[in-house]
């Protein structure tokens, strides 16, 4: 399915910076409302610049408060297969940007597994046990593997990956699995976990967000229709809604008429 089939809204925001203090807005609304509805939230978190950008703009909002962090799963979209606390895992930076700052419940923090520990090395074992977690959190009435998540966020690098799910990468092909190791990744490091298409469908709210220039190309690609294969970004959708938030370098190659 191609993320255009079911509709998306773009929002174009000035700068990195702008893009960054708007979407911690949106996002701390959506928790918030999510929260006033059924009690709990579920967001699923990118790695990458803009989503540590995002967190960042979150830690410094006065408005952090108005949801209950105590309530809240934290779910990742991806991961670095690397040792714990290694800087260059998402984890260890999304710690860095807010989860450190705000009283979350250790319980509803959902990490993916690191490649030191019980799946030493063996990310096929660590994505396994992580789509097991997953599962358990759907619960036995879910018509999915995965939980209805409120809002799952999405990274978009310059190559169109979006998680760890490369173009012409044979993770893009899963259809059963929710969580496979990709091997081979062509950006470092080249071991990864990753939500497959599957999952991050299963949410009811996606956002793609993009800054910068080296974005542009990326974006402009996705946007016009290109297959999934090709562009991963083309080919994320949420149930209810599919967002890109863009500043205006990472659109500067979308046609007008967007
Ligand atoms: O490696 C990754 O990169 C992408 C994009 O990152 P960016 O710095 O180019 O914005 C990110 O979405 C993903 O979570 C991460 O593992």
């Amino acid at each position: 399915m191609n993320a255009a089939a079911t509709g998306r809204d773009i929002l174009i925001h000035r700068d990195k910076d702008e893009l960054a203090q708007a979407t911690a807005a949106r996002l701390l609304t959506r928790l918030a409302d999510a929260q006033a509805a059924h009690g709990t939230a579920s967001a699923v978190l990118t790695g990458g610049r803009n989503g540590n950008a995002l967190l960042a703009a979150v830690a410094a909002s006065g408005d952090r408060d108005r949801i209950d962090w105590s309530r809240l799963d934290l779910w990742w979209g991806d991961e670095r297969f690397l040792p714990e606390n290694d800087p260059e895992r998402n984890h260890t930076q999304a710690r860095e940007a807010l989860l450190d700052a705000v009283p979350l419940d250790p319980a509803r923090i959902h990490v993916m597994p690191p490649s030191d520990g019980p799946y030493t090395g063996d990310a096929e074992a660590a994505a396994e046990a992580y789509a097991t977690e997953l599962a358990a959190a759907a619960g036995p009435d879910a018509t999915e593997r995965v939980p209805a998540f409120d809002v799952l966020l999405l990274g978009i690098g310059p190559d169109t990956h979006v998680a760890s799910l490369f173009p012409e990468h044979p993770a893009l092909r899963e259809t059963e699995r929710t969580v496979v190791g990709v091997h081979g990744a062509p950006k470092p490091p080249p071991t990864r976990l990753s939500l497959t298409l599957p999952a991050i469908r299963a949410a009811r709210e996606v956002w793609l967000l993009a800054a910068g220039e080296d974005k542009a190309g990326a974006v402009a690609c996705a946007l016009a229709g290109s297959g999934e294969l090709q562009a991963p970004a083309a080919a994320v959708c949420g149930s209810s809604r599919t967002l890109w938030l863009l500043d205006e370098a990472a659109a500067s190659r979308l046609p007008a008429t967007t």
